[in-house]
């Protein structure tokens, strides 16, 4: 049997409200396995996110313990072990988008890729993911759905071990859905523990698992 790359025990997060605390999580469980898509589905305010953000070691639980390789996740590990998509995206405005795929790649430990290799790669991802011609422009030149792409570019360039992606179709036409869904079954393929949280149907179909979020819960 496999040992799980992320394993999450009892957690529980409440948010305080004036109107009253929210208790999103209460007493979570889940176990995430190498090489497999995890698909999160739960209704708009479910706190899918939020267990995201918890993964992710960007928020920490009032109780319970995340486990990442067997350790407890105190901090936001590096990009090259654990790499997260959120809603918001992040990608830095400073930097072009083939910039910002490249980010990882030059802060993985060991070095970065020689300059022709990491540009093979940056260039391999933005193609493949249809914003090949989009390179050399900023973020802040290309439409929301293109940053999407370039985000989830990003997080996968330095193949981490675990990827968290939030909603990654959620802007998309129906030519790159396909594309983005290529890409994150290619990654749990070469063997990343893959967890997506999405109301698409069309990501719930490629994955190996699916877990629903139902009053801080999964099912
Ligand atoms: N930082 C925060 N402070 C206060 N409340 C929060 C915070 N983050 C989330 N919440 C609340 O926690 C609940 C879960 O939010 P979350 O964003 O995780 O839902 P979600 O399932 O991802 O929703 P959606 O599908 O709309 O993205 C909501 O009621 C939200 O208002």
């Amino acid at each position: 049997m496999s040992t799980p790359v992320v394993r999450a025990v009892g957690l529980r997060r409440r948010f305080a409200h004036p109107s009253g605390d929210v208790e999103v999580l209460r007493g979570l469980e889940l176990e995430v396995d190498a090489g497999q898509v995890t698909t999160v589905a739960g209704r708009s305010g479910s706190g899918k996110s939020a267990l995201l953000a918890l993964l992710g070691g960007f928020d920490s639980p009032d109780s319970g313990t995340i486990l990442l390789d067997g350790k407890p996740v105190t901090d936001a590990p590096p990009w090259h072990t654990c790499a997260v998509l959120p809603q918001a995206l992040g990608l830095a405005t400073e930097l072009t988008n083939a910039e910002n795929v490249a980010l990882p790649l030059r802060l993985r430990p060991g070095g970065a890729p020689k300059p022709a290799e990491l540009r093979a790669r940056v260039t391999e991802l933005l193609d493949g993911l249809g914003v090949g011609e989009l390179a050399d422009r900023y973020p802040t030149e290309v439409s929301f759905g293109q940053q999407q792409r370039v985000a989830l570019a990003r997080a996968v360039s330095a193949r981490p071990k675990v990827l968290l992606t939030d909603e990654p179709t959620a802007h998309l036409d129906a030519a790159s859905t396909p594309l983005v869904l290529r890409l994150l079954r290619q990654c749990a393929d070469e063997g990343a523990a893959v967890v997506v949280a999405t109301h698409d149907e069309r990501v719930h179909e490629i994955a190996d698992r699916r877990v629903r979020l139902r009053d801080g819960l999964l099912a």
